[in-house]
């Protein structure tokens, strides 16, 4: 088990942000197992809360696949005085950054309080429909920073390129003006480094380093929604910021209205720049961003595996991403090549439950609501050339939708035999592989379904 805990970890950290695998998946340890039960230990409480509502499905997915079992997870504090060993590390990180701000005014700020993703680049970063004006956005203001919106305010929802996109920002800053002070850091970190540094009653200190900044990237804003010290002390940061002309980027997953128990002061500070909002991807972004992370990542993905991921349900990109790289570890881990078959197979559990209520009824009616057709045409012999594509895209959604089989299929199709549904399916199959504009109605139609 302790082999498969580490396989675990480090498929995590394929997944994962190199700052979120560093912050919370590296302290975790394996402790021991108890029948199906696997004990992680943690450094903290404070950590094994947070692990227990951010993180748990994830490590436990990681661990049921390395380890081939279906297993509970529990997570143990090491030992009673990690919490005091906590802080005396991070009084070590303050003093590293004291005599940093003492020594040099382009200490690079963020190298001690949060790394940028070397992944998160504008070149890695895929631009369509949903995320094209929040790109341009982004694109902008680090081309002159400061100069054409501040703050820049994006938000969109979970999994869908926020931090891609401000880590970009803070890296060709970086490479094009490297003596800007560039602080990227999460609002969750603002506020555990305002904590550590009020109990060590440092807050000079730190009240230094966030309001000498020349640019300030902060990811997950929502995060200080109902933390009033937080939100007070970040209202002054970004003032001083503001006020001397430093350019201050934020990403919420949340429009500023919509971010609950936030103090208006600080809501009508973020509507003061620019609000980019990220939508979720259409099917032909999918496609791209599947391809671009598996050059990156060098998992080999067939055409008909490609459209298989991007035409499932999620719009969370980061999903998206952890289907590829499970499919990259089984394939290493078996030995096997990436097909169709292998993929349904081993994405089974995490589509399975999507598509568990879908019926053939379903999709019958949602085709023939497209084609302005009855319900009764998809199921008669008629030849028509759009009832016979109609019925051709019905049958390809029964199939790739829902868990029957083509016999099951035929039957609701008035009785047609499973020769014509295994025609029909190849048909679409090939269509779509050939035809954008095809692609897109088989696609949205699908999307219609799923809503
Ligand atoms: N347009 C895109 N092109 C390439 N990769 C993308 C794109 N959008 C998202 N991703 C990838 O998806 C993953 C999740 O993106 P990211 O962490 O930026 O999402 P987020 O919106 O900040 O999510 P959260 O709300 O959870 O913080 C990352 O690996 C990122 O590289």
């Amino acid at each position: 088990m302790h082999e498969a805990w580490q396989q675990a970890a480090e498929n995590l950290e394929k997944v994962l942000s190199e700052r979120d695998f560093a912050t919370w998946i590296k302290p975790v340890n394996y402790s021991h197992h108890d029948g199906n039960t696997v004990y992680l230990s943690v450094p903290t409480s404070f950590f094994k809360d947070w692990l227990e509502e951010n993180y748990q499905k994830v490590i436990l997915g990681a661990l049921t696949v390395t380890s081939g079992h279906n297993l509970s997870l529990s997570f143990v504090v090491r030992d009673h005085n990690s919490e005091s060993e906590t802080l005396l590390a991070e009084d070590l990180i303050i003093k590293g950054h004291q005599e940093e701000a003492e020594q040099a005014k382009s200490a690079q700020l963020d190298s001690t309080v949060t790394p940028l993703n070397s992944k998160y680049t504008f070149d890695l970063f895929v631009s369509g429909t949903g995320n094209h004006f929040a790109h341009a956005a982004a694109m902008a203001v680090a081309n002159n920073p400061a100069d054409t919106y501040n703050p820049l305010f994006i938000y969109g929802g979970v999994g869908l390129g926020k931090s891609h996109l401000l880590n970009a920002i803070g890296h060709t800053i970086r490479s094009t003006s490297p003596s800007l002070n560039v602080c990227y850091c999460s609002a969750e970190k603002f506020m555990y480094e305002m904590v550590n540094h009020l109990r060590l009653k440092k807050m000079d200190i730190f009240r230094n380093l966030f309001r000498n900044v020349d640019v300030l990237l902060i990811d997950d804003i929502q995060f200080i929604s109902g933390k009033t010290g937080t939100q007070e002390e970040f209202f002054h940061t970004f003032n001083a910021l503001h006020e001397a002309h430093k350019q201050i980027v934020i990403t919420s997953d949340k429009f500023p209205r919509e971010i609950s128990d936030l103090e208006e002061r600080l809501r009508s500070r973020f509507e003061w720049g620019l609000i980019a909002d990220i939508q979720p991807p259409d099917l032909e972004t999918k496609i791209a961003i599947l391809k671009k992370k598996s050059e990156v990542t060098k998992i080999r993905l067939p055409e008909d595996v490609t459209y298989f991921l991007a035409s499932s349900d999620t719009r969370n990109i980061r999903e998206l991403e952890g289907m590829l790289i499970r499919l990259g570890a089984y394939s290493s881990l078996q030995n096997i090549p990436i097909t169709l078959e292998m993929a349904k197979e081993s994405l089974k559990d995490i589509l399975g439950d999507r598509r568990k209520e879908i019926t053939i009824e379903l999709i019958q009616k949602a085709v023939a609501d497209q084609f302005a057709i009855k319900i009764a045409d998809l199921k008669s012999e008629k030849r028509q050339k759009n009832l016979v594509q109609a019925r051709q895209i019905a049958i390809w959604l029964c199939r790739d939708m829902t868990k029957a089989s083509y016999p099951d299929i035929g039957s609701k199709f008035g009785g047609k035999d499973h020769s014509t549904v295994i025609y029909a399916t190849k048909k679409i199959d090939k269509a779509l592989h050939d035809d954008q504009k095809f692609f897109k109605l088989v696609d949205d139609i699908r999307q219609g379904i799923l809503k």
